[in-house]
């Protein structure tokens, strides 16, 4: 359940003003005291105001028409069931709200029929007020919106302490995880005064560190988002659904944010770039991407992994092409160059503006797993890279880079970097690499990565992804990506025919699949046929990705078991 306090809730839940005649001043300071702790700890006393209502309209309705009460039980089931209905309850609040609603009615019956103050109805009034507030007390979310009242209650004079003296709460709204308060701040103060006073705001509120999150206001530079986690969403790894995407067109869902939003990125034109520091989970948030992506029939993968294949190799069923060499490195990106020609050319013959990516027109997108190595290994490599970069974007070639620092040395120099339009920082080292990651003036606005505390956590700078909010990727299992990478496998779709034609003279002496070094160990194999621990060998395959393909070939004819445990190519 939601709730939002507005101008119009400072206007009712203004403090009750207590009149009393000019006598007795200590009896007017205990009354005043007394209004004044009733009306705070009004929601706590809520169910014995409850209680002393039922009792006073029992009283009224026994002395004036004790016959009346056959109206009371067809009212309470009517307004029971309402409660049923309403669409802000979740069905525990619900069915405690029936349960609630059925008790007082019946008690209500039996007191207007008999007399409130006959026994046992006030002993059974008081036991079930006592046992039903047990759950309105305990509610989570109830304390919450207590919290919050009593919070923008108190602001006025915490806003001094905090150093955000002036600054004004608009509204509020509690949610799943804690609350969120829409700030307007004084003329002259900024976003940055809030952001550098977080520290001091939550040990005004009394939270735990790390729990309070200012957001500038796009609309607005005098205001911005405080956001109060009651607990760390985070606080646990989040297990990956799975691949949910069906097209590289689909944004692809990498995590969630801290309100359980879930974070969608776009691949499809638009250049990504993962940073992060070691182990601040770089390759699980590539993973997350792969495992998407290996499930799209209208994109082909091409990887290149310079520390010998250790991140990307268990993809590798899925990628059409695997570089873990710095000249196989070069050679793939040179190749992804001569592709962007093609299509160019392609495209200038069709008269259109942008390659359409299907399952017979694939788009093509290059991951490239920590892209200092590549820098270092294979400079002349840079200049493909920055020019898929540069021209990629129309013609539905991708680059997915992911690196621990980003700086113009280990990015070949700015170009590439300036042409990623989709950034995600995981934790960094020094406050100046979010800056380095992100953009320049992204830590002074609060993308606060250096203090991200888990590996998966980041901030996301995308499209429709521009405030600093935090959020945390699946966790992609070894399991996973094994399970993935085989059930996808042999879905994978082709370069298109003018992508081909572009690469093909060039292919011979580049790092070829792991399923073309299968067929070519069947096609050269004697007339025995070659042992499934040799194929495992050549392949760097499991047994059980060489016995899907072998099965698969077999039913089509292509490959034949030339004695038990010994395959060939079909040369009949
Ligand atoms: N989303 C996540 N949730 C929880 N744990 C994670 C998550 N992502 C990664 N980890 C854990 O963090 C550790 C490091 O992850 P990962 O290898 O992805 O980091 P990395 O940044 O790629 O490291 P390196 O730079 O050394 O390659 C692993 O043990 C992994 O299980």
């Amino acid at each position: 359940m939601r709730r939002a306090y507005s101008r119009r809730w400072r206007r009712s839940h203004s403090d009750p003003i207590v009149v009393f005649p000019d006598r007795s001043p200590l009896f007017a300071l205990a009354l005043v005291a007394l209004s004044k702790a009733l009306f705070r700890y009004r929601s706590e006393l809520a169910p014995v105001a409850v209680m002393v209502a039922l009792y006073v309209t029992a009283l009224v309705l026994h002395h004036r028409d004790p016959g009346a009460w056959p109206w009371i039980p067809a009212s309470t089931v009517a307004t029971a069931t309402l409660t049923l209905w309403h669409p802000r309850y979740r069905s525990e609040e619900k069915a405690c709200a029936f349960a609630a609603v059925m008790a007082a009615g019946a008690w209500l019956t039996a007191a207007t029929a008999y007399g409130p103050g006959t026994a046992p109805l006030p002993t059974l009034l008081l036991v079930t007020t006592a046992v039903g507030a047990v759950p309105w007390w305990m509610h989570r979310r109830r304390r919450a919106r207590v919290r919050v009242d009593r919070t923008i209650r108190a602001w006025p004079g915490m806003s001094e302490r905090v150093g955000l003296a002036g600054s004004k709460i608009q509204s509020a709204v509690v949610d799943a995880w804690g609350w969120r308060a829409s700030m307007v701040l004084r003329p002259g103060q900024t976003v940055a005064d809030a952001v550098a006073q977080v520290p001091a705001i939550e040990s005004g509120l009394g939270t735990r560190p790390g729990a309070v999150r200012v957001e500038a206001d796009p609309a607005h530079a005098g205001r911005f988002v405080m956001r109060v986690l009651a607990a760390d969403p985070h606080a646990t790894a989040i297990p990956w659904p799975g691949p949910q995407s069906t097209s590289v067109a689909d944004p692809i869902d990498i995590g969630v944010f801290e309100d359980a939003e879930h974070v969608r990125i776009s691949v499809l034109r638009r250049h990504v770039l993962i940073g992060g520091t070691t182990d601040s989970g770089k390759s699980g948030v590539l993973n997350g991407l792969l495992g998407n992506l290996a499930a799209c029939r209208d994109v082909v993968l091409w990887g290149i992994d310079l520390k010998g294949g250790m991140e990307l190799r268990p993809w590798a069923s899925c990628l059409d092409r695997l570089a873990t060499t710095p000249a196989e490195a070069a050679a793939l990106l040179d190749d992804a160059n001569r592709i962007l020609d093609a299509r160019a050319h392609a495209l200038g013959r069709d008269a259109s503006r942008v390659w359409k990516p299907s399952a017979q027109r694939p788009a093509l997108i290059v991951v490239i797993d920590e892209y200092a190595e590549l820098t270092d290994t294979a400079p002349e490599a840079v200049d493909s890279a920055e020019s898929i970069a540069r021209r990629g974007r129309a013609l539905a070639v991708t680059l997915l880079v992911a690196t621990q620092r980003p700086t113009q040395k280990a990015m070949g120099g700015g170009a590439l970097r300036s042409q990623m339009s989709t950034r995600i920082c995981l934790r960094v080292r020094e406050r100046r690499d979010v800056d380095l990651v992100l953009d320049r003036g992204m830590l002074a606005a609060g993308w606060h990565a250096h203090t991200l505390d888990a590996p998966g956590k980041f901030y996301v700078l995308a499209d429709g992804h521009t405030r600093p909010r935090r959020a945390r990727a699946y966790l992609v299992t070894d399991n996973d990506v094994r399970r993935t990478a085989a059930h996808h496998a042999n879905s994978r779709p082709s370069l298109d025919a003018p992508s081909t034609n572009a690469t093909d003279d060039v292919l011979e002496g580049t790092v070829i699949t792991p399923e073309e070094t299968l067929w070519r160990a069947l096609d050269t194999a004697p007339a025995t046929g070659r042992s499934v621990p040799d194929l495992i060998q050549l392949t760097g395959m499991k047994r059980t990705w060489i016995y899907d393909r072998l099965h698969a070939w077999a039913r089509t004819g292509r490959a034949v078991q030339a004695s038990r445990g010994r395959w060939r190519a079909n040369r009949d």
